[in-house]
């Protein structure tokens, strides 16, 4: 085991027109640390993780993820070797659940036969706490819930060292919330992997991070461990950990 940074980012920069998104910014998540990237609505959360994954490519700054610089070259495909959440779960509607979990093991380089995707499947559908019986359904057929956990059995599916969870509780009542944050923490913790979030909402936060960066005006304005995030003495974070309407956000708007 090193320090040296699973994930690493230097100097970052995307504008979209005249609007300067990411401003510069530094971020690094070293092997097994679960970095959580909070902010507001629209402070470039998801451009942040769209640059580290690949789907943007940034108009300045470095990113190396497990010891490569991202490149337009290796850019494409990339995100195959990682595990990544959807917000959303982002499954495919005409295909069953096992299918999803399986997706890249049906085809590609890692294909298998479909009885040992199958397997593979159950095996993790398991793992997120679904029964076998739920492998032949279709996604319309599942609650938010269990098609995030589904999302979450495909994320898992290829057992990645790095794992990205974009806004994992979105559309969750608080109590599944809780449930998928459990059980994401479970798993990372398991896995040994490096897991980078973005998300606003503070109950994945405090069950989810080891480390938080908070994001503002295209800048990492803090970052530390998440036991300080409620005594941090940043006036962006302190207004954002309590929602409170009166601080330096809100009177950027
Ligand atoms: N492809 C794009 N073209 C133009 N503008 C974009 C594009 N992608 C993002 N933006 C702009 O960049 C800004 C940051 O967006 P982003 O989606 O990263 O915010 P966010 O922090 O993830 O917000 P939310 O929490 O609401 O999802 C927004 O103003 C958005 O309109």
């Amino acid at each position: 085991m090193t320090d040296t940074p699973k994930i690493a980012l230097r100097g970052v920069a995307k504008s979209f027109g005249s609007k300067h998104v990411l401003r510069g910014v530094d971020l690094s998540v070293t092997r097994g640390e679960s970095l959580v990237i909070i902010g507001g609505s629209g402070t470039g959360k998801s451009v942040t993780l769209k640059c580290v994954i690949g789907l943007i490519r940034p108009d300045a700054g470095e990113i190396e993820i497990d010891g490569t610089r991202l490149t337009a070259r290796n850019r494409t495909g990339f995100l195959d070797q990682f595990g990544m959440l959807f917000q959303g779960g982002a499954l495919f509607d005409s295909m069953s659940v096992w299918e999803n979990v399986a997706f890249r093991f049906l085809r590609g380089k890692d294909r298998l036969k479909r009885a040992a995707a199958r397997d593979l499947a159950v095996e993790k559908l398991r793992r997120v706490g679904l029964g076998a019986d739920t492998a032949d359904l279709f996604p319309a057929e599942l609650s938010g819930g269990m098609q995030k956990r589904v999302g979450l059995a495909r994320a898992i599916a290829a057992d990645p060292k790095i794992i990205f969870f974009d806004e994992p509780t979105t559309g969750l009542d608080p109590i599944m919330a809780d449930v998928i944050n459990d059980l994401i923490r479970e798993i990372v913790v398991e896995m040994g992997a490096t897991a980078m979030t973005i998300t606003h909402d503070m109950s994945s936060v405090r069950k989810i991070a080891d480390r938080v960066a908070m994001l503002h005006e295209g800048v990492v304005q803090w970052e530390g461990p998440v036991s300080r995030i409620d005594d941090s003495g940043n006036p962006y974070v302190h207004q954002f950990v309590n929602g409170l309407p009166d601080g330096p956000i809100a009177a950027l708007r």
